[in-house]
């Protein structure tokens, strides 16, 4: 059985799908699974954590938790770590503190990864990460409010936050000369992380197959469907994805430029559109009960409305300058996630929420357990059906097109 752990919601939703797509029976948690829990059958455990910008001495200690719930509960004879397309993280971690913990957990003599997930525009090439047709470095990440990226290299991205070498299984070696050698080649230098090159899906299914029987892997949900499809045989088919219905509304916390792109198209469809302010007001509930009180105001007949804090990248800077990263970040998500419950209260059924720590907050706000799967809005983007609480569609901050957030919330 595969056993996910993720380092945010928007993460796990979108691994816990392409494991779904390939006829894997998967379970979503959403922190570790509530004790006795009755559980349908299934082939793979997603845990999804909010480990991704938290100190790194938690970050581990969480990590560690799931993978002894993993393994006391069958889930770990192959374990995937779950890490962003776009490598999110800061010199200090939490990858490499997570990815250390874990192989030395497991002994994993050496850990294949790759961040590419074609499907959404990122690649790898001989240890290069591409965002579209530029290098991550160069692109829209650089200005991340919270895991601003800045170099494109993966190996040196991770050694800067880990104990061990990375080294890289290039293009020639994943179509031709083979994986498997060359991580063994890797083992022998003393290598321990390998970044497996993928430029199209056909890489990652191979890489996928070589990697069969590796007890430790990582990367973003591309790799994890190369996993799921060589186990195919053994899949049940796609179960049916069910859509949601009933009164909804948006949540957008993502700064990402995928995002504002997003909110700016529901406020030129003429949809209610209320900004938070933490310039303006710093205590989270307070902005939460103005958020409150003017969705209290809204007719029934204007479509669903959305509450944002998304800002583009100068005047991020501003409120950043004015009230530190993490400041900001943490009034905000507090805002939001009161927010959540305020509209869970008021009979909102669908809950859309654009940003990763943003979901985070919302899903720990509204104290859900987990949930069922269900149809995809885009790729990557599934319905998630929680058991007493609204459905909940959680937006990584850069996926879906300009329209998403509009037609989801139809
Ligand atoms: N106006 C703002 N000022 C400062 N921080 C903000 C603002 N709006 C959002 N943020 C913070 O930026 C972070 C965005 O991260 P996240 O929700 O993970 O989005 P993404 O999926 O794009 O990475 C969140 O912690 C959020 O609270
Ligand atoms: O791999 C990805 O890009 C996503 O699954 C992901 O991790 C999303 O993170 P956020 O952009 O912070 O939502």
């Amino acid at each position: 059985m595969i056993g996910a752990i993720a380092d945010d919601v928007t993460g796990a939703t979108d691994v816990a799908v392409a494991l779904r797509r390939r006829g894997i029976r998967t379970l979503l948690y959403f922190g570790l699974p509530p004790q006795g829990a009755e559980a349908p059958e299934h082939d793979a455990v997603v845990i999804a954590l909010k480990t991704r910008t938290i100190h790194k001495a938690d970050a581990v200690a969480r990590s560690l938790r799931a993978l002894r719930w993993l393994r006391a509960h069958g889930a770990a004879e192959q374990v995937y770590f779950k890490y962003c397309s776009t490598f999110d993280s800061t010199p200090d971690g939490n990858i490499g503190p997570v990815l250390d913990a874990l192989a030395d957990a497991m002994d994993a003599p050496i850990v294949p990864m790759t961040p590419s997930s074609p499907e959404h525009g990122r690649t790898q090439y001989n240890g290069y990460l591409f965002v579209g047709d530029v290098l991550l470095g160069e692109s829209h990440m650089s200005h991340h409010p919270l895991t601003p990226m800045t170099d494109s290299y993966l190996p040196r991205l991770l050694e800067a936050q880990s104990a061990y070498r990375s080294g890289v299984v290039t293009l020639p070696h994943v179509r031709g000369q083979g994986v498997q050698r060359r991580l063994a080649e890797l083992r022998e230098q003393g290598v321990r992380y390998a970044f497996v090159d993928a430029l199209e899906d056909d890489d990652l299914m191979t890489a996928g197959r070589a990697l069969a029987r590796a007890p430790l892997v990582a990367g973003a949900a591309g790799l994890a469907g190369g996993l799921a499809a060589a186990r195919a045989g053994a899949g049940h088919g796609e179960a049916p994805a069910p859509e949601p219905s009933g009164p909804a509304a948006v949540l957008a916390g993502s700064c990402s430029a995928r995002t504002l792109q997003q909110v700016q198209a529901m406020i030129e469809a003429g949809r209610p559109a209320y900004r938070l302010d933490a310039l303006a007001d710093q205590n989270a509930d307070s902005l939460a009960r103005a958020a409150l009180a003017w969705y209290d105001t809204l007719r029934q007949d204007t479509g669903a409305p959305l509450i944002y804090s998304s800002l583009e990248p100068a005047k991020l800077r501003r409120v950043q300058e004015a009230l530190g990263a993490e400041r900001s970040a943490s009034i905000l998500e507090a805002a939001i996630g009161r927010i959540a419950r305020g509209l869970v209260e008021r009979g909102v059924t669908r809950l859309i929420t654009a940003g990763g720590e943003t979901s985070g907050a919302v899903v720990s706000a509204l104290g859900v357990p987990g949930g069922v799967i269900g149809a995809e809005a885009t790729r990557g983007v599934p319905w998630i059906f929680t058991p007493s609480g609204p459905a909940l569609l959680l937006k990584s901050g850069n996926f879906g097109d300009p329209r998403l957030l509009l037609e989801a919330s139809r």
